[in-house]
């Protein structure tokens, strides 16, 4: 690995890894019952747009905070959508799901990581869907890292 320590991003196998993952992902949701309701008029470009931000969110290029309207327009995109945690739920099932089925890499240290950005962005979601929250306030989207299990570790 030498001096450089590849970033989540880089080790999920880069810009084409989040989109296959996030194809994958939104074929599912459209068939799911639960979920159908919430995505009946998902755009077309949604799944790339969350692939780029994901990426950028594991250490990719910033290309949805530049390009694409970034935090804000992550939170107005949440807002009213009143996601109940069944529904929550059963998004982080079908996207777990998406990732072994798309060769994400299996080892401990990357699903260590990738489960708990998933955790920690599907609360945030659902609690700035709520009728009336009143999200945070940030420039720019919560980066995530390792944490304590860094790759490669014994
Ligand atoms: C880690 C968790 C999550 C991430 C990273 C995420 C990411 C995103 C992004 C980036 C957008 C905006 C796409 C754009 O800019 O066009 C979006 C929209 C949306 N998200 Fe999420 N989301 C998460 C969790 C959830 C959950 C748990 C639900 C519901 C169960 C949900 C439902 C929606 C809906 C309904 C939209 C709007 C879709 C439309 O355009 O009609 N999200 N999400």
């Amino acid at each position: 690995m030498g001096d450089h320590q590849p970033t989540v991003y880089e080790w999920a196998g880069g810009e084409e890894a989040w989109h296959r993952l996030t194809e994958v992902f939104y074929k599912k949701v459209v068939e799911d019952d639960l979920l159908k309701p919430l995505f009946e008029h998902m755009q077309p470009d949604h799944p790339k747009h969350v692939a780029m931000m994901l990426g950028e969110v594991f250490g990719g290029p910033a290309v949805y905070t530049e390009e694409f309207g970034g935090y804000p327009r992550l939170v107005r995109r949440h807002r009213n959508r009143d996601i109940q945690p069944a529904q929550r739920a059963r998004w982080v099932e079908l996207m777990l799901e998406s990732a072994d089925e798309t060769g994400l890499p299996q080892d401990a240290e990357f699903r260590a990581a990738f489960v708990s950005y998933i955790e920690f962005g599907s609360r945030r979601a659902m609690a700035n869907s709520a009728p009336g929250a009143v999200p945070g306030e940030r420039e720019t989207l919560k980066l995530w890292g390792w944490g304590e299990a860094r790759p490669g570790g014994e």
